[in-house]
């Protein structure tokens, strides 16, 4: 990013300005960079640019300073632009062709000539080989018409603007000169075209933007990439005060257009500089055909320099204060120069079939080509281009449009940005004010004896405890998911000991390498590991909550062949036996109080559920699907039956877990899965998964149901399939690398799972011996041992129940204030 250069020149005070004016003028000198001005009321202030050319400034120096630099970069491949800016009779035209192109003398050469001189001693200069060609091309821009000043017959070109070309005008007359003199000439030519012009057309004097383009196109032998760079000059009408110069008829509507085109520039550039940083506003470019020429020039693909062209005269202060007001603003827009390159040269005698989109006009054209000559019908195209007839294939592809409705887009949805935060912002004052309400109208029903009504005050807590997570203690039914050690202390074996971690008892009795989502959930509690309720080892410590869980436990009572005799309606029994014995206990007196929870704690601690999976896991292996989904409401009454026994006993905060993706454990896909159409996309079993779906719809049901039941408890219904589907579809993401196979277990891949040695066990099978053993790394595993998941993805799946999103009712809205994740 570049700003532009911006100079100020200053003419000496011609014959009338001396005579009327008394030499008076409004700038005093301060250096080549500053200078004070005077305005009309004498009122004085400083202006600095990048340079100040005073009246005796010589022709060179405002070559060698504002366009030599441009000239170099532009022969280097950048875009340049020089425009000269003032009021009529500033020195404009001077200062860009001098007192005349062909014949002036050295001192008085313009811009113009030294540029096209420069052009060729810096494209001959250099010792790299190339092969290089200069295109000249020479508009003017009248009453919002561009008109082509080498042949005056084009008299509308339209402006294009294409993705590799930048704006470019399709039509007009290229002419390829191949020295200075041939340029020159030229360019003479234009310029007297614009005289004729103007007598043609009975146009005032000067009252045209004229506008000078090189194209200067090379290709290096080095490595036979094309470099283009374009130079525009631009000579723009005077700016004047129309009242000042009394004008009428055509004259007024000509000073009115070249006003309007020139204050479309002064918008141009005031939306450039006033924009506020960062922030995208709408340029309007298309507001004229010259600040539309200029796109590239005002804060685009190109260096730019700016002469602003001043009277030094007392008399036309206020027009000057005016131009130098104008190069003040323009300064501070930034351009984005880049070099130009083209890989392939560009085919301009390409057919029309190729030139243009439409396809009926490129018949039309082959057919004429039979009939006329080669010159007529390409005259024709080029007329038909001026029209806007037709369209150059280049110029279809308008991006300003596109960027036009960009920026419209980008500001609708910054001004619904703002309305959005601002109704935010209402929004949470008036939540504020409710709360406030809220607890004022609490305070004043429990000082009016509300606080009897046991139901009530439930409610509230519920509600509050439910937003924060946070239990005094927590009851735990389920299976191996969340047994803590009741299943090992209960039958009397053990589990293998976690590998290395410390935090447990050793045995811990869970299945699993470290810890279970229950364990990370207690944790985000800031309350103990819970020990097992059939676990008299070490003097257990109940008084945060017991754990009733057991591994291979279902919700069905257990059959004479169940692994596991604690079915969830001994769970619940055990749990009654709990506080009736706890109650006695703390009656007893305080020295029990360290051990066993206290009455008011089985009110307010957390009852947790995570149970199913072996009811729906078990009933695979001698029912069909059909009939294990007939038998879901059966289960599920069951579970109904326990919960409201334990609400009769006084639980009102319920957490329930859905049952996991049951399809995806490697132990159901090793003994289910082996026909692969009965595996879905993820590679588990479908049945599985679709019991397990239909068993947590109904679930929600109940749960749901219960709620309406039981106004004054909270029932939260979690979704631990989708949590852990997600985990098992996206493992990669979640840092994991295998999402199926088992970390402890025998078989290698796919599974490492056989179903005759468990995690841990060595086996002798007809004189071989296997063992299953762990892997070295479990945390790149989901699957612990074919049916538990590893401390890691535990882990995850604690910390997405967390995030309050995957519960019925979520809580998210209260993260990440209000729970602590500590892991
Ligand atoms: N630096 C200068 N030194 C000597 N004479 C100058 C200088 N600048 C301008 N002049 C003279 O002042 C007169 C007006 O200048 P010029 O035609 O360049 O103004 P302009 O800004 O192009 O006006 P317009 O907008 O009407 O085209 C001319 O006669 C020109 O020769």
């Amino acid at each position: 990013m570049s700003n532009i250069t911006v100079c100020a020149r200053f003419r000496p005070l011609n014959s009338r300005e001396k005579q009327n004016d008394n030499n008076s003028v409004c700038i005093r000198c301060r250096d080549s960079e500053t200078f004070i001005f005077k305005d009309e009321k004498d009122e004085e202030s400083v202006f600095s640019f990048d340079r100040v050319f005073y009246e005796q400034s010589e022709q060179a120096d405002v070559y060698q300073f504002l366009a030599l630099p441009m000239v170099r970069d532009v022969v280097d491949g950048y875009n340049g632009t020089i425009i000269t800016y003032g009021q009529t009779g500033a020195g404009k035209t001077y200062s860009m062709e001098g007192s005349g192109i062909l014949e002036c003398g050295e001192q008085k050469k313009g811009l113009l000539p030294r540029i096209v001189e420069g052009i060729f001693d810096s494209l001959n200069s250099s010792d790299e080989k190339k092969t290089y060609s200069i295109n000249l091309s020479m508009v003017e821009i009248y009453m919002e018409k561009v008109r082509d000043l080498f042949d005056l017959s084009k008299v509308n070109i339209q402006i294009k603007e294409s993705k590799s070309r930048g704006i470019f005008l399709p039509g007009v007359t290229e002419i390829t000169v191949l020295d200075p003199v041939e340029a020159l000439q030229n360019l003479s030519k234009g310029i007297a075209n614009r005289t004729v012009g103007e007598t043609q057309m009975n146009m005032a004097s000067s009252r045209s933007h004229c506008i000078y383009i090189f194209t200067i196109q090379q290709e290096f032998s080095r490595d036979k990439r094309t470099r283009f760079g374009k130079l525009i000059l631009v000579d723009l009408a005077g700016s004047e005060k129309v009242e000042k110069t009394g004008a009428e008829g055509r004259v007024l509507d000509e000073a009115k257009t070249i006003n309007k085109s020139l204050s479309a520039l002064g918008n141009v550039i005031n939306s450039l500089t006033c924009g506020l940083q960062g922030k995208t506003s709408h340029i309007p470019y298309r507001d004229s055909k010259l600040t539309r020429i200029l796109q590239d020039a005002l804060g685009g693909n190109a260096r730019t320099a700016l002469l602003c062209c001043c009277s030094p005269s007392a008399f036309n202060a206020s027009e000057s204060l005016s131009t130098l007001r104008f190069g003040a603003r323009a300064k501070h827009i930034k351009s984005s120069p880049r070099l130009n390159y083209s890989e392939e040269k560009s085919d301009t005698s390409s057919s029309a079939a190729s030139l243009f989109d439409d396809e009926s006009s490129a018949r039309i054209l082959t057919k004429l080509r039979e009939k006329f000559n080669v010159e007529d019908v390409k005259f024709l195209e080029e007329l038909f281009i001026q029209e806007g007839i037709l369209f150059d294939l280049s110029s279809v592809e308008e991006e300003s449009d596109i960027d036009d409705l960009t920026l419209q887009m980008i500001s609708l949805l910054q001004a619904a940005m703002e309305k959005l935060t601002a109704t935010v912002d209402e929004l949470k004052r008036e939540n504020s004010i409710l709360r406030a309400k809220v607890d004022a109208s609490m305070d004043s029903l429990f000082h009016n004896g509300a606080e009897n009504s046991s139901i009530f005050q439930n409610m509230i807590s519920a509600m509050s405890n439910a937003a924060e997570f946070k239990y005094p203690a927590v009851f735990n039914f389920g299976d191996s998911n969340s047994d803590t050690g009741d299943l090992a202390a209960g039958l009397g074996f053990q589990v293998a000991p976690p590998n290395g971690q410390d935090y447990f008892k050793i045995p811990s009795g869970r299945f699993c390498d470290g810890r279970l989502i229950v364990d990370f959930l207690m944790d985000a509690m800031d309350l103990p590991f819970l020990n097992a309720y059939l676990d008299s080892l070490g003097l257990p410590n109940f008084r945060k909550g017991c754990n009733f869980a057991a591994a291979a436990a279902t919700i069905l009572p257990a059959t004479s062949s169940s692994l596991c005799p604690f079915s969830f309606g001994v769970q619940v029994s055990q749990f009654l036996r709990f506080k009736a014995r706890a109650l006695e206990l703390t009656a007893k007196g305080r020295k029990f109080d360290k051990y066993v929870p206290d009455e008011n704690v089985f009110e307010k601690g957390l009852y947790m559920f995570d149970i199913g999976q072996n009811d729906l896991a078990g009933a695979f292996y001698s029912k069909t699907l059909d009939q294990i989904l007939a038998s879901i409401p059966t289960i599920l009454l069951e579970l109904e039956k326990g919960i409201k026994n334990l609400y009769d006993q006084g639980a009102r905060y319920f957490w329930i877990h859905n049952t996991g993706p049951l399809g995806c454990l490697p132990q159901n896909i090793a003994k289910f899965g082996t026909d692969a159409s009965k595996l879905d996309e993820l590679g588990c079993v479908s049945s599985h998964n679709q019991a397990a779906k239909t068993f947590n719809l109904q679930l929600h049901a109940l749960c749901t149901k219960l709620q309406g039941q039981y106004p004054d408890s909270n029932v939260t219904y979690v979704d631990i399939f989708s949590i852990k589907s997600n985990l098992i579809a996206n493992f990669s993401r979640y840092g994991f690398e295998q999402p199926i196979m088992a970390c402890c277990g025998f078989g290698g891949p796919p599974l490492n799972y056989d179903s005759r040695v468990s995690c841990g066990e060595t086996k002798t099978f007809n004189g071989t011996t296997i063992t299953a053993q762990a892997c070295n790394d479990s945390s790149e595993y989901i699957s612990w041992d074919g049916i538990h998941y590893t401390e890691t993805a535990n882990q995850y799946v604690a910390s997405q129940i967390l995030t309050g999103k995957y519960s019925d009712p979520p809580f998210s809205d209260k993260m990440p204030f209000l729970l602590k994740l500590k892991f």
